[in-house]
């Protein structure tokens, strides 16, 4: 496992690892949690009114770390057993014991995320997120929710490799939100996978 380094411009904040986990490690993840998650399409709130996530998900945890994402209550899958032992080390890579992770799916290029922050109250005031990329490579934006001193808009633009980490902490959810945006490129499919501690 490689070690995460800050990344420049977010010192502190977010930190990430490009090839994280060895290729073929990540290739028999992708494929073992392809088959063996129950993906299914979530619902999402997004100015009071409910859409269809365009990208399938999973929400995985402990059995009483339950969770509110976009409106709707979820009480997590178990822990498929290929997924138990990359908990813990991507638990051991950011510091802290994550109880919880959405599974995402992005089966190609129309498959993407808006603009959002994980500030679900059940994350606490300054949660760290680790996120763990797996297939197709996408772009990640992160984009300040207010302008600098300079009245610049800071925007960061990464991409995310099969086995990249990714890790937010302090206070990025609070003063940036973050996107995984369409792609009209021909890509194949991206499984993402964001743990969080759900605190009690
Ligand atoms: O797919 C990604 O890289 C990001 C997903 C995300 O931000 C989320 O599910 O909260
Ligand atoms: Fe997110």
């Amino acid at each position: 496992m490689k070690a995460l380094r800050d990344m420049s411009g977010l010192e502190g904040a977010v930190q990430r690892a490009p090839h994280w986990l060895p290729v073929a490690e990540a290739d028999a993840l992708f494929e073992a949690l392809h088959i063996d998650i129950p993906w299914a399409r979530h619902r999402l709130r997004i100015f009071g009114r409910e859409i269809e996530a365009p990208r399938l998900s999973c929400w995985i945890g402990d059995p009483d770390a339950t969770y509110r994402y976009s409106g709707t209550r979820f009480v997590p899958q178990p822990w498929p057993a290929a997924l138990a032992p990359v908990r813990d080390a991507v638990s051991e890579a950011a510091g802290i014991a994550f109880n919880s992770v959405l599974a995402n799916l992005y089966r190609d290029g129309q498959d993407a995320m808006g603009w959002h922050s994980d500030d679900e109250r059940e994350l606490g005031p300054r949660p760290v997120i680790a996120s763990l990329s797996l297939g197709a490579t996408r772009r990640f934006v992160l984009k300040a929710r207010a302008p600098d001193a300079d009245g610049v808009v800071a925007r960061h633009v990464l991409a995310l490799p099969h086995g990249s980490l990714l890790v937010m902490r302090g206070d990025t959810q609070a003063l940036y939100r973050h996107a995984l945006p369409r792609t009209a490129r021909p890509v194949g499919p991206r499984i993402n996978l964001t743990f969080r501690k759900i605190l009690r």
